[in-house]
Formats: structure tokens, sequence, C-alpha cells
């Protein structure tokens, strides 16, 4: 059972998910302080999964030594100008979850160099099947890499990038993703309507088909490239419906819509560290 000492300033949903995880991992409960000044769910957190509250970032930030930053972004310059008097120094390690704030901004609104990790969730962090892609600043030490990639683990799969400039592709692929294959979930219930099915079974079959194919992918040796080949009979019924998906220009589409992500990931870090 770890015992680190973890502030989360924020505790919200992305905070409650990580929490869930770290304490289904064996973490002490009594390790942990989420810091958040709605009573609801600082109440709904200790009774919940036993952790310590405050509506006190700075008291929280001052006993830990891991601060996990879970505000919403826009939040990001407040808090964090208002911990940096509070920080211990040499600063402890500091992981955000916040998206497109980069580490130059997170480090001087800090108040300097901070061993900092900064991360790129997604939603599925709250059932513990996140991807979540890893960065670090040059004040992180090797040993404060891994305790940031045991604690976000908590949260699902854990990637290193190499540039901070990758977490904007990241955004873009797995922050995002998640829509992405719910609109597939969607527009595959609706053609299943249209094919007759009733509601329920429509959105079933949708749902159950996405799952089915995703634990094939993440169980399987084979690449999905591979797995599509086994579905599609020769002159079958896939065949008809993938050279509908082709011609109609699936892949090239999905491609844009990665890219218009992506530059709209560097847009926001660019807006949201304009006053670093
Ligand atoms: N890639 C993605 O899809 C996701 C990314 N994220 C990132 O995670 C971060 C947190 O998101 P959520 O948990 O979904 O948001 P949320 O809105 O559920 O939680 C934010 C919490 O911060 C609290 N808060 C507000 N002001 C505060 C302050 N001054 N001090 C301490 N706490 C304060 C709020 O009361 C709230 O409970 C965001 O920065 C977001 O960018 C979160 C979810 C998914
Ligand atoms: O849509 C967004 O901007 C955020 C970042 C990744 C997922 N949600």
């Amino acid at each position: 059972m770890s015992q680190t000492r973890i502030a989360f300033i924020g505790g919200g949903n992305m905070a409650r998910s990580l929490v869930a995880g770290l304490i289904a991992d064996d973490h002490e409960p009594g390790a942990l302080t989420v810091s958040d000044p709605v009573a609801e769910v600082r109440s709904r957190l200790a009774e919940t999964y036993g952790v310590h509250t405050t509506d006190d970032n700075a008291a929280a930030a001052a006993a830990a030594e891991v601060i996990v930053l879970a505000v919403k972004p826009q939040a990001a310059p407040e808090v964090c100008r208002a911990l940096a008097p509070h920080l211990q120094r040499p600063a402890p390690l500091v992981i955000s979850v916040m998206a497109g704030v980069t580490e130059a901004a997170i480090c001087s609104w800090l108040g300097g160099e901070t061993p900092l990790v900064r991360s790129m969730p997604n939603t599925p962090v709250l059932v513990q099947s996140g991807a979540i892609g890893l960065h670090a600043n040059a004040a992180a030490t090797a040993a404060q890499r891994n305790l940031a990639e045991e604690i976000l683990r908590a949260g699902g799969l854990t990637r290193w990038v190499d540039t901070e400039a990758d977490l904007d592709a990241v955004t873009a692929v797995s922050g995002s993703g998640p829509a992405y294959f719910f609109l597939f979930m969607e527009a595959l219930e609706q053609a299943a309507t249209a094919e007759g099915l009733d509601a329920d079974t429509a959105r079933l079959l949708a749902i159950q088909t996405a799952l089915g194919a995703a634990r094939m992918a993440v169980e399987s040796d084979e690449s999905p490239a591979e797995l599509r080949r086994r579905v599609t009979s020769p002159g079958g019924t896939t065949e008809r419906a993938l050279g509908t998906l082709t011609d109609g220009g699936l892949e090239p589409l999905l491609a844009r819509a990665v890219a218009a992500a992506r530059a709209r990931a560097q847009e926001l870090s660019q807006l949201l560290g304009a006053d670093a």
C-alpha cells in the first residue's frame, strides 16, 4: 500500500477518478487530500473514499509530496499563483491533468523551477480505462517521473511522449478521441434504426460491437488491420460496407479531423499561456 502524500487541487471528475483508481490500487486513503471550494464535492469524496478534504489549497499543497493540479484550465493562473508562496522549496513534484496549459505557464505561475509532469488524460479515466499522454520537464528527476507514472496509471494506460508539443497530438488523438468513437457508435445506431431495428436493439448492438472490437484489439497480438481482414469475407457484406466507407473518404476525413484538433490544441495552449 502506497503512503505517498498526494494533494489534489480541484476535486471534480478527473480528481475523483484518479482517487478511485489509486484506492483500488491500495493507496492509503489517509495519504490523499483533496482541496475544493464546493462543500458537496468535499463531503462526497470524504464519505466515498475516506480521503482528507479541505477548502484550503495552500494547506493541502504545503503538506504534500505530490501536488496534482486538477482544476479547469481557466482557473489555473489564479490557483497556481495563490499556491506559489506556500510551496516547499525545492518544490515538490507537480502533476497537471489540465488540458492545454503549458509547462512554462504552470512553472511561471508557481514562481519558478518546479519538477512538473504534464499529462493529457481522456474521459475513460472515469472508468480507469483512460489513455494518458505524459511529458516531464527538465526539473523532474527519473524517480519523480516514475512516481507520476505510477499515480496516473490509476486512470488507465500511460505513455510518455518525447516533446511537450507532442501532447497536442495526444490531445487530438486520445484526448478528443473518445468523442470520435462515440460519434461512430451514434451513427451506427442511427443506421441500425434506419434498417428497421428497434431503438434499444440498435443502441445495444452498436455499443457492444464497439466494446467487442476494442477488446479484441487490446487482447489480440494481431493488428487492427488484420482483425479487420478477418471479419471481411471475400465478396461478403463487410467488404461492401468498407468499400462504401473508403469511397466516402473516411480515412482522409479522419486525418483532417485529427489535424484540426491538433491545430486547435496549439491555439488553446498559446491562449492559456499568454499571460504567463
Ligand atoms: N482530456 C479530457 O477529456 C479531459 C481533461 N480534463 C482536464 O482535467 C481538469 C479537470 O477537469 P474535470 O475534473 O472534468 O473538471 P470539474 O469541473 O469536474 O472539476 C474541477 C473542480 O475544480 C474545483 N475548483 C474550482 N475552483 C477551484 C479552486 N480555486 N481551487 C480548487 N478547486 C477549484 C471545482 O469546484 C471542481 O470540483 C481540466 O483542467 C481538464 O482540462 C478533464 C477531463 C477530461
Ligand atoms: O475538447 C477539448 O478541448 C478537451 C481536450 C481534450 C478533450 N476535451
